[in-house]
């Protein structure tokens, strides 16, 4: 079927920007390490924060800290491992927790099951695990057997497929719930949202935004719930420095504007 979706609108003003990291701000590479964000991608970002209040929020799967890493030396609102920690505009941070008994037995047991799959690798995020297989795709099924048990295991948890991932994290948690919190708040509440994202656990945030009227887009290919498409991590990249520069040319138009003839500059 052809694709009907096509690139998002550069929007004006009242806007409430979320973006999801790994293959939307950053492509996808061989090991969570070697990703970045462009210098000047970030520094478009700052300025679209500045420009709405501070309204713009990184979702992502990937920890705060790591997030805090990637995006330094900006801090933004943040929701990371899927919505299981927030952090607002105000430097204020919350997380879900799980009994720590419960982390270090399925930290052990995934450690030792993972050792028979060699190329496999453990990111162990506090209250959620993602396990790759990006270097040994030849155990796709048998990771998503072992990760399928610990949850019938263990009911207050869930899994969460991703690109060459899966990921073991706290029942009930989502991008999309993290979305609509933020959007329960200033500088986001009232403010017309924009989602992108690349991936499955986006999807959840594409529902709320699109409950709320907004602007959901979908980066790279595939099925989607979101409204809008990019092909590619170097179109979003485009499009937030195009975003960036329109909104700052806006405002300084309307300053102008504003002006009284008094303040006109009379140097001539
Ligand atoms: O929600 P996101 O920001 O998209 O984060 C999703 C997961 O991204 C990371 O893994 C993925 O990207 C890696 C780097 O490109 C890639 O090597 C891996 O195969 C991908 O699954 C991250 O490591 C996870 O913690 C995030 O949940």
């Amino acid at each position: 079927m052809a694709d009907t979706l096509t690139s998002p609108p550069v929007l004006s003003e009242n806007v409430a920007y979320f973006f999801d990291l790994d293959g939307t701000l950053a492509t996808i590479k061989p090991h969570p390490d070697e990703v970045v964000v462009p210098a000047e991608v970030l520094q478009a970002l700052n300025q679209l924060a500045q420009l709405n209040e501070g309204a713009l929020a990184l979702i992502s799967g990937r920890s705060m800290d790591e997030l805090d890493k990637l995006a330094g030396p900006y801090r933004f609102p943040l929701a990371g491992v899927h919505g299981a920690e927030r952090r607002d505009i105000h430097g204020h941070s919350q997380s879900i927790s799980l009994p720590p008994d419960l982390i270090q037995t399925l930290h052990a047991q995934l450690t030792t099951a993972l050792l028979y799959m060699p190329g496999t690798e453990l990111e162990a995020k506090g209250m959620a695990f993602a396990i790759h297989y990006r270097q040994a795709q030849q155990y796709e099924q048998n990771i998503f057997a072992l990760a399928e048990q610990i949850v019938h295991d263990n009911p207050q948890l869930s899994l969460q497929p991703g690109k060459c991932v899966v990921e073991i994290k706290p029942r009930g948690i989502h991008k999309g719930e993290a979305i609509s919190t933020f959007m329960h708040e200033a500088p986001f509440l009232g403010r017309t949202p924009i989602f992108f994202g690349d991936d499955l656990t986006d999807e959840h945030g594409f529902d709320v935004v699109n409950q709320l009227k907004g602007v959901s887009v979908k980066v790279g290919a595939g099925e989607t719930k979101a409204s809008w498409r990019l092909a590619t991590v170097p179109d979003v990249w485009q499009w937030v420095i195009k975003a960036a520069n329109h909104q700052q040319e806006q405002q300084l138009a309307q300053i102008n504007r504003r002006k009284p003839y008094g303040s006109l500059d009379r140097s001539f």
